[in-house]
């Protein structure tokens, strides 16, 4: 992003001529116009770079043009010529977003020392998008959040309508739903990218360390304080602080946190400066925090700051769905990250795990799928890759569960059939039926307390036909 067309607009013929000389001698391509309006057509038509505007010229002065050029361009840099040397002035054009201003007369060296000043904000600017984009790319690629379900597409939209704005987000959900993915998303997708996402765990850091960490203290604060040291907010600035098991935040400091909300400044622990500080909040929780405002365990006004948007992820559990999609997005990822052929589900595996839980979650399900990808050396998973997802949590049976008990048995006969091609021709299908039948008629006989009659009708066979079979396999009938 080289420094190379220059705009510059007096009315004045000899300054134009001056500087017009100076500049074409250092290589740069320069146009002139001698008022406002000419100056503004020539930015509306033309791309350049820099653009040297006297503040005094008949029509639309320097300054409005610098509106406009603000509207119109916003990234044209743009030096104010004045001829006094008025403070107001130079104040003004700063404030309006001039990148500079010289005061007339001038000598040439001024010029060359702004024309190097202006090449290397350029290049800084160049290098910073550059940064920018290579965040974002590298977010992308990381940070891809996974998820087709009613409930993640709506996820979806409300980051889309709330991550442009500054925003209070609270993102209420389980451990390992995603809530910091999320956050990052609103982050990356906000103008605050390029600038810092700072993430602090309110759970993981001791009450008494909390406060300096969320504020930062002076030298000399308390013993220890040996120097300055910043708070989360300030390393924010610009950027946002997400503020991660909000629940967990002492009172005394949602005291504190309400302030910094209310006046945008903060109080080093042991320091008397305000401190000035442009952050957007994000916080999450895993706690029911209305439930905490009720029990006065939360702060209800800060309670209310923060839930402007309030973002609900929902379990893994009641998004089923989602889950072939995260195993397959989490099989490439890890064996990506691993350098290894990319592994695949069998149907069967992936029927078992649709059909688990997942208690913990989307962390869960991507350690079990690293886990898996490490232990096994074949390039499709089996049932026996995931030896820990037999259980099922609550609630009764589902298709869904039928199936991964059907996995379940499938993985247990391979295990233990394992010599069948030596074995002796016998009664194999009807031991392994044996096997099935009993705990299931042991099952149904337990949960119906005995009664032969509920359970024949749970079972959906005939009375005698029970009765026969727990002579047939030598069930205990417990009375009590
Ligand atoms: N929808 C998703 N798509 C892809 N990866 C996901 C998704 N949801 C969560 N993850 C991944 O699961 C892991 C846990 O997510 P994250 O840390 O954001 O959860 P959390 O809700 O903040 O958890 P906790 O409450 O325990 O802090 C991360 O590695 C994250 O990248």
């Amino acid at each position: 992003m080289s420094l190379n067309r220059i705009l510059v607009a007096d009315d004045e013929e000899s300054m134009r001529w001056v500087l017009s000389k100076a500049l074409r001698k250092k290589g740069f391509t320069v146009d002139l116009a001698r008022d406002g309006e000419e100056a503004l057509r020539q930015i509306q038509a033309g791309d350049y770079d820099l653009a040297i505007l006297d503040i005094k010229m008949p029509g639309i002065t320097g300054l409005d043009l610098l509106d406009r050029v603000r509207e119109l361009k916003s990234d044209l840099l743009v030096v104010i010529m004045t001829a006094e040397a008025s403070m107001k002035n130079a104040v003004e054009a700063m404030k309006r977003g001039a990148y500079d201003y010289i005061t007339k007369p001038f000598d040439l060296d001024i010029i060359d020392a702004i024309i190097e000043k202006v090449s290397k904000a350029r290049e800084l600017t160049a290098q910073m998008s550059i940064l920018r984009e290579e965040i974002k790319e590298r977010y992308l690629l990381e940070k891809t959040i996974v998820g087709n379900s009613v409930a993640m597409r709506e996820v979806y939209k409300t980051i889309g309508k709330v991550a442009p704005s500054d925003i209070t987000v609270l993102i209420q959900g389980e451990s390992g739903t995603g809530k910091e993915l999320i956050a990052r998303a609103i982050h990356f997708n906000s103008k605050r990218i390029g600038k810092p996402f700072i993430a602090l765990n309110c759970a993981a850091i001791p009450k008494e360390l909390l406060e300096s960490e969320l504020f930062g203290f002076e030298k000399g604060a308390f013993t220890g304080a040996v120097e300055r040291k910043l708070g989360k907010f300030e390393q924010a600035n610009g950027g946002t602080l997400f503020l991660d098991e909000i629940g967990d935040m002492p009172l005394d400091l949602q005291a504190k946190i309400l302030r910094v909300l209310q006046e945008k400044e903060v109080t080093r622990t042991g320091g008397s400066q305000n401190i000035a500080v442009d952050v957007r909040i994000v916080a999450a929780t895993n706690q029911n925090l209305e439930e905490q405002v009720r029990q006065k365990q939360f702060r209800e006004d800060l309670y209310y700051r923060l839930n402007v948007v309030p973002l609900q992820l929902v379990p893994l559990r009641e998004r089923k769905e989602d889950i072939p999609l995260l195993v397959d997005y989490f099989l490439g990822k890890t064996c990506t990250e691993l350098e290894v052929p990319i592994k695949k589900c069998a149907p069967d595996t992936m029927n078992l795990l649709a059909a688990y839980d997942w208690p913990g979650n989307v962390r869960e399900l991507e350690n079990t799928i690293k886990r898996a990808v490490i232990l096994s050396s074949d390039p499709l998973l089996t049932p026996a890759d995931f030896p820990g997802l037999h259980i099922q949590h609550k609630g009764g049976p589902t298709a869904a569960d039928e199936l991964s008990l059907e996995a379940l048995v499938d993985m247990k006969l391979r295990a233990s059939l394992t010599n069948l091609d030596k074995m002796e021709s016998g009664d194999i299908y009807n031991l392994v039926l044996k096997q099935v039948e009993r705990p299931l008629i042991r099952f149904v006989l337990e949960k119906t307390r005995s009664n032969q009659v509920k359970a024949a009708e749970i079972l959906g066979i005939n009375r005698n036909t029970l009765r026969k079979k727990i002579q047939e396999l030598a069930i205990d009938i417990r009375k009590d």
